[in-house]
């Protein structure tokens, strides 16, 4: 039976177990505390895990695969390999210091710098080749500076809310730019039962990132309609009961979907019809 860890709270948790359930695996009832669940029609058994720990699980081969951020695989210093990238938790791993201090990475040096990701932070030091002293804190580090316990600070940066309101600014390169992610031991042989774990994640990972569109138009404007939608490999097109017409589909990336239709109903397409992929198996 694959064994699977999975996020059991915090910023990734929810992300996690709804993506797992899009790609068609069972899901713990809401509310439950339970720490694994036995999925019988996937022959996989889940594992509720703290979001730090589970690249130590994996790592250690206990278990196949995890759900976890990158930051926290590196912080982490276990052994694993990224098998796919997930896209959600999207967040960077900075340094930041009080507003208008004038902080930037050569000030670093000697200085007492709170963090909940010591070990991401000790490599960054040591590749400068300075010393500073790390104190590692569990969470809301945000605010150690006023509390006088650090001169700086190194945490996770998602919308920049929680540094404007403690009047922090990031300063120096990113350390981590991280997202949630699926790994494996390192060099693991990644077994059917993996690598079909992987393909329909990447399914739900693809879907999110695609919208599909149907639209009619004339059959003399396919060329530029077609230079607009292109699709993957090349859009369908279907001949509609009025031969003048035709009707297309083609997928489309989601950022773009507005601007897209935008183009097409200028470009002479009709009944432009956007619409959500669950989830698909491309290649
Ligand atoms: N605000 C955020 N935006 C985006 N990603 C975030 C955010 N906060 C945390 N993350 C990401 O979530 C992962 C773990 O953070 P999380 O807060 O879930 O763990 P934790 O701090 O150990 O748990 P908790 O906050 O419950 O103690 C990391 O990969 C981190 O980059
Ligand atoms: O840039 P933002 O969108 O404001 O998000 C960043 C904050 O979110 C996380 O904190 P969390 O809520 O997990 O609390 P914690 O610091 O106690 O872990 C992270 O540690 C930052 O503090
Ligand atoms: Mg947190």
């Amino acid at each position: 039976m694959l064994r699977v860890a999975v996020p059991n709270k915090g910023a990734l948790s929810e992300s996690a177990s709804e993506m797992l359930d899009e790609a068609g695996y069972r899901r713990r009832p809401e509310g439950s505390k339970d720490l694994s669940l036995i999925d019988r029609a996937n022959d996989v058994e889940f594992y509720f895990l703290r979001p730090k720990d589970i690249a130590v699980y994996v790592g250690s081969g206990r278990l196949d695969l995890g759900i976890t951020g990158r930051d926290l695989a590196a912080d982490s210093m276990a052994e694993v390999d990224e098998l796919l990238e997930l896209g959600f938790g999207r967040s960077t791993f900075r340094y930041a210091g009080p507003a208008g201090d004038g902080w930037s990475s050569e000030r670093l040096a000697g200085a007492r710098i709170a963090t909940s990701y010591p070990n991401i932070v000790r490599r960054d030091i040591a590749a400068r080749g300075i010393e500073a002293e790390v104190i590692r804190l569990d969470g809301a580090v945000e605010i150690s500076i006023q509390l006088g316990v650090a001169d700086c600070i190194a945490d996770v940066v998602g919308s920049g809310r929680t540094l404007k309101v403690h009047d922090l600014e990031a300063f120096g390169d990113v350390l981590c730019d991280s997202s949630g992610v699926l790994i494996s031991r390192v060099d693991a042989d990644v077994t059917p039962a993996m690598a079909q774990m992987r393909a329909r994640l990447q399914g739900v990972v693809f879907a999110q990132q695609y919208m599909m569109l149907d639209y009619n138009c004339p059959r003399e404007l396919l060329d530029s309609v077609s230079k607009i939608t292109p699709g993957l490999e090349s859009p369908t097109v279907s001949p509609m009961a009025d031969p003048a017409w035709i009707a297309v589909r083609s997928m489309v990336p989601r950022k773009q979907v507005n601007s897209i239709m935008d183009e097409l109903a200028a470009a002479g397409a009709k009944s432009i019809i956007a619409t959500d992929i669950r989830s698909c198996r491309m290649g």
